[in-house]
């Protein structure tokens, strides 16, 4: 075997190690033996450094301190989303969609409360990540984003493909990071979703590397060449392709079903160990959401249901 090839095989079998541990939660090997192999790597690199690629697991935790973030224009608006409070604005929300496409399947998923970004992916690479901003200029946040191990650094097939996530910080994190920062006689953070948003904001990558963000990945913004029909094909397709995917996602026949699934996350969201702040209803079928189009701000073809205790957040 040449050394090409060793730091090939590492390479894949370390990033095939890391989707089982952090995006599929099905460690295969011990963290010694994922140690071993990492500083195989990063040895032969340092002597091979012809050999190095982008997508190598040796390059999450890179990149100097920035002085600050350069402002990113996304190539798809990331839009907010209207909010229905009770089960009465869900059926005129769902009145006024059948009113304009006729029947439709809805999506339900859970409302992670982090902070949204966007991924860019060119020949299969993670090429730029960036936080929602204003929705329409971000910050460029790539570095940071490396550094978080669910999102992977190489897809299965050579894309060019834009989605869009939530990246928050596990409640258990964001408990024992607070306790740090007491223990430092620092500041603590309010609650889960300004502790994600301070450390993804952090100028630092080896510090952002530190603080145990994960993401949920929930909308195929743009993909080239390929046609999908709904949203439930588009997040099948993008767990395919190594992306950690909001885990629960209900598709109901009608809104008797999703006000049934609103209730059932209501029911269990507590014992999530991340935080949400509500459920997301969105049409499936994606030409009928091309006919929906939007408003000057959100979508015509989703609604975000926000739990009474909700009204409070922000
Ligand atoms: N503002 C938005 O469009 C969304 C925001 C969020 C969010 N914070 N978490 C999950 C979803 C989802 N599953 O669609 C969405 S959609």
């Amino acid at each position: 075997m040449t050394v090409e090839d060793r730091i090939k095989e590492l390479r894949d079998k370390l990033n095939h190690h890391n989707y089982m541990y952090y995006v599929l939660d099905k460690p295969e090997i011990s963290d010694y033996e994922y140690d071993m192999m990492m500083r195989e790597l990063i040895e032969l690199e340092e002597k091979y450094p012809q050999f190095k690629t982008p997508d190598s697991p040796t390059q999450r935790v890179g990149g100097e301190p920035l002085k600050e973030f350069e402002p990113f224009t996304h190539v798809v608006p990331m839009q907010s989303l209207a909010n229905a409070f009770s089960e009465g604005e869900l059926r005129d929300f769902d009145r006024r969609v059948k009113a304009s496409v006729g029947d439709v399947e809805y999506v339900v998923e859970l409302k992670i409360d982090g902070l949204s970004v966007e991924l860019i992916y060119e020949n299969g690479f993670f090429t730029v990540g960036s936080t929602r901003g204003d929705g329409i200029i971000g910050e460029n946040v790539t570095n940071n984003l490396k550094t978080i191990r669910s999102i992977p650094l190489r897809l299965k097939d050579d894309l060019n493909l834009i989605v869009r996530g939530e990246v928050f910080m596990p409640k258990a994190s964001f408990e024992k990071l607070n306790e740090e920062r007491e223990l430092n006689g620092e500041s603590f953070f309010a609650n889960p979703r300004n502790a994600a948003a301070g450390s993804l904001r952090q100028l630092n990558p080896k510090i952002t590397a530190k603080r145990d963000l994960d993401i949920f990945v929930f909308n195929l913004q743009r993909i080239d060449g390929i046609k999908l029909q709904t949203h439930a094909e588009a997040l099948e397709f993008l767990k395919y392709q190594g992306f950690k995917v909001s885990p629960h996602i209900k598709v109901c026949k009608n809104i008797d079903e999703v006000i049934e699934d609103i209730n059932y996350i209501r029911d269990i969201r507590d014992s999530l160990p991340y935080e949400t702040d509500g459920a997301v209803v969105k049409v499936n079928d994606l030409s009928k959401r091309e006919i929906l189009g939007s408003t000057a701000k959100d979508p015509r073809w989703a609604i975000a249901f926000k739990y009474p205790a909700e009204r409070q957040k922000t």
